[in-house]
């Protein structure tokens, strides 16, 4: 015997737990159950999925029931579902802001890192170094004296990003003497950042990844006002004085003329750890800081990297950590990247069913 899906449905209204079921699939006897749980609590999970299970057990002992529990996203309800802001730029299908309050907490490493992590898994990226307080892109990629050409795209006088590692780049760094681009008044920067995302040739990305000064001033208004940016990430270490300004960072983009979802907290020098033991951890800036704040202001917490030498260096020769393969760096980026596509496939469930299908299909990448 086989059932039918209002056998199923019914069971599923008897218990009252319509709410949580986000779909099922019946296979002959198998009814294969798709769940989201109000509550990311270990406990609540299993409650959900043992009373699933019981009250199958109970109704149609015949069948065989496979309950897959996920967690309600938890930024999900409050997310805006209106349209993004600013014009679609033509090729790119998403910005992503990296922010920080605070300066020097390694949110221009951790970009770098999550751009080289993206390309490895098989997606097209971009990255734009906006840190006009000091753009540190060209150094990480070693690509210090390169200067972007111009290029004729249908009649139109472009600059080419410089390529390194197969990332497309651009820094303001390319252009200002450092001296020249610390004192410029925050209209001259946002102009500057503009032109460096509506008059480049990206080509076709996935991702722009956009690295920002630090703090919450004029250039994150104008580019979160004008550039369609489709989330925040948000970097701290966990030491309260770094938190308190990560706050401000989240603040910044629930405004409401600014409304940016913002994907993921990650924790930077979550731990001091030497290479060659990596079992001892040493929590100097405190420990879970960052992971404490991201449950109390409900946004995912997409992971932690350790402090550990070879990822200084790696960025002072030029060669970010995450190209290196099977280190505990390389392996934390992949990790807070994963997490960081899912977080976005989740904020798209607002969007059309395309741009969903986008993001989770491509190479490498967990739904
Ligand atoms: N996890 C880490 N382990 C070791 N060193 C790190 C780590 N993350 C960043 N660093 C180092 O810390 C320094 C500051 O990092 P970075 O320039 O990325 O910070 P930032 O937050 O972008 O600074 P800014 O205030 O300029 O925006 C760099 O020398 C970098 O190599």
């Amino acid at each position: 015997m086989s059932f039918t899906k209002s056998d199923v449905n019914k069971i599923i209204e008897e218990l009252q737990a319509k709410d949580w079921i986000q779909n099922f699939q019946i296979f002959g006897k198998k009814i294969m159950i798709d769940a989201v749980s109000p509550s990311p609590a270990m406990h609540d999970k299993k409650k959900l999925e043992d009373a699933l299970i019981n009250a199958f057990k109970d109704k149609l002992p015949e069948a065989t029931v496979n309950v897959r529990v996920t967690v309600k996203a938890q930024k999900a309800a409050k997310l805006p579902t209106a349209p993004l802001k600013g014009k679609k730029i033509e090729g790119i299908q998403n910005i992503i802001a990296v922010a920080s309050g605070k300066g020097g907490v390694g949110k221009s490493t951790v970009a770098a890192n999550i751009a080289i992590s993206l390309q490895k898994m098989g997606f097209k990226v971009g990255l734009l170094d906006a840190d006009i307080y000091g753009p540190s892109m060209p150094l990480m990629f070693d690509v210090e004296k390169a200067k972007p050409r111009s290029v004729n795209v249908d009649g139109k006088s472009k600059m080419e990003p410089v390529e390194s590692y197969g990332i497309k780049l651009l820094s303001i760094g390319f252009f200002a003497d450092m001296d020249q681009a610390v004192v410029w008044r925050g209209a001259m920067a946002s102009k500057a950042i503009h032109q460096l995302i509506h008059d480049a040739d990206w080509g076709k990305l996935d991702f722009l990844i956009v690295d920002l000064p630090p703090g919450t001033g004029d250039i994150h208004l104008s580019l979160v006002q004008e550039v369609p940016v489709t989330g925040a990430v948000i970097v701290s270490t966990p030491q309260h004085i770094a938190l308190a300004d990560a706050r401000k960072g989240v603040g910044m983009f629930k405004m409401e003329s600014i409304d940016v979802p913002v994907l993921g907290f990650i924790e930077n020098m979550a731990y001091f750890t030497p290479e060659e033991l990596p079992d001892n951890k040493y929590y100097i800036f405190g420990q879970n800081g960052v992971r404490n704040l991201a449950e109390k202001m409900e946004i995912p917490f997409l992971g932690e990297v350790p402090l550990v030498q070879s990822i200084r260096e790696a960025g002072d020769v030029g060669r970010p950590a995450a190209l290196q393969a099977n280190t505990i760096a390389s392996q934390a980026y992949t990790e807070i990247t994963k997490n960081l596509v899912s977080s976005l496939a989740k904020r798209n469930e607002d969007l059309p069913p395309t741009e969903i299908v986008r993001i989770t299909t491509m190479a490498g990448c967990p739904t």
